[in-house]
């Protein structure tokens, strides 16, 4: 049973002396407990500001938000910022790429930790200081009573994320979202970090929402998993299956642009030509056509319909003409969950 449903999200950047910009187009996903879901898609195709808008941190200003974000029976997009405050932190938490950039660079990790326990519980100020120094050490920082009196500066990078972890989770959150989390890490830290958040859905039973670039990080992570391009979810499958036999071209191409030791040397790696701004707008046809090498006259005769991919299970891809089409499938319009 999922516990966030979110329907037909669209975001609209509007400012004044440009026209509308629609970041985000319908997008429809759930999320259960205990469940890991990817966002995935090349930079610019609304992963960020999708995760932006369910944690109502979008300005109010300038930004159109439609379309529903249910956390349990309540719809996120309706409350007012000072519910969202209380919602933030205690019920949805979300960690970002750059720790640097979330934690206050001159006040020590202990105080910063505290402050949230203690704004969320009624915790006294020595319990909520043991409650940190057992959050650090759950996420694995050595010698954590003496890290809580450290400022940021003087913890590795790894070290930080791990930091901005344990303040996400201080107040136990139902969801957690992970904005790109370990991009700025080497790659052995990557792992770590990754691995710390596989056993922490494991073993509190909070959904995670991985926003990610990196199909790889999606791989050893995530149970299901969106595509986006161009605002809007492409495609939509468990993780086995969107590995086992993507379906949209532009899945098909990203997997297929993965290097991979088994290539002959040399060999010219695959690329998806163009850019994500050649774009067609999704009301005249396919935003992929210009680069899809499966294009046919069709794909610029309107929105693409979605198209039920898998007759076993929930597999479902914005396309007319898809990649490993079983004979059996068919056209959808209307779908609980992912691709609409
Ligand atoms: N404040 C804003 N005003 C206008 N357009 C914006 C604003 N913020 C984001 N956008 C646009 O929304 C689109 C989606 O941006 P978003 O940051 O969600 O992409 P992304 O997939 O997360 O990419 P990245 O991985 O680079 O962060 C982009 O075209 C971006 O230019």
């Amino acid at each position: 049973m999922s516990f966030l449903q979110v329907r037909d999200l669209t975001v609209t950047f509007q400012r004044s002396g440009h026209p509308p910009v629609r970041a985000v187009d319908g997008v429809t996903l759930d999320v259960a407990a205990g469940q890991s879901v990817g966002i995935v898609g090349e930079s610019g195709s609304g992963k960020s500001v999708t995760s932006l808008a369910i944690m109502g941190l979008l300005p109010r200003r300038g930004v159109k938000v439609t379309g529903q974000v249910l956390l349990g029976d309540r719809d996120l997009t309706t409350l007012t910022p000072r519910q969202m405050r209380d919602v933030r932190g205690s019920e949805v938490a979300m960690i970002f790429q750059d720790p640097m950039t979330s934690l206050n660079p001159v006040i020590t990790v202990g105080r910063q930790l505290t402050e949230v326990i203690t704004r969320h519980s009624q915790a006294s100020r020595v319990d909520a200081r043991r409650e940190a120094e057992s959050l650090l050490r759950r996420v694995g920082i050595p010698d954590p009573a003496r890290r809580l009196g450290e400022y940021p500066h003087q913890l590795s990078g790894g070290m930080r994320q791990r930091v901005m972890i344990a303040i996400a989770i201080a107040c136990r959150p139902k969801l957690l979202i992970a904005d790109e989390p370990t991009t700025a890490l080497d790659v052995t830290i990557q792992a770590q970090i990754l691995d710390l958040l596989r056993d922490l859905v494991s073993e509190s039973g909070c959904g995670l929402i991985m926003i990610t670039h990196d199909l790889g990080v999606v791989a050893g992570l995530c149970d299901d998993v969106h595509v986006m391009y161009a605002g809007r979810v492409v495609e939509s499958a468990t993780a086995t299956n969107l590995f086992g036999q993507p379906s949209h071209p532009y899945t098909d191409g990203l997997l297929r642009s993965i290097p991979r030791m088994d290539d002959d040397r040399g060999a010219a790696l695959h690329t998806i030509r163009g850019s994500v701004r050649d774009l067609v707008p999704w009301d005249r046809g396919c935003a992929f056509q210009p680069r899809c090498d499966r294009a046919v006259d069709a794909c610029l005769a309107g929105p693409p319909a979605v198209t039920d991919v898998s007759v076993t299970s929930p597999h479902r891809a914005r396309c007319i003409r898809p990649v490993n089409l079983p004979a059996s499938s068919k056209s959808v319009s209307t779908v609980k969950g992912g691709v609409r």
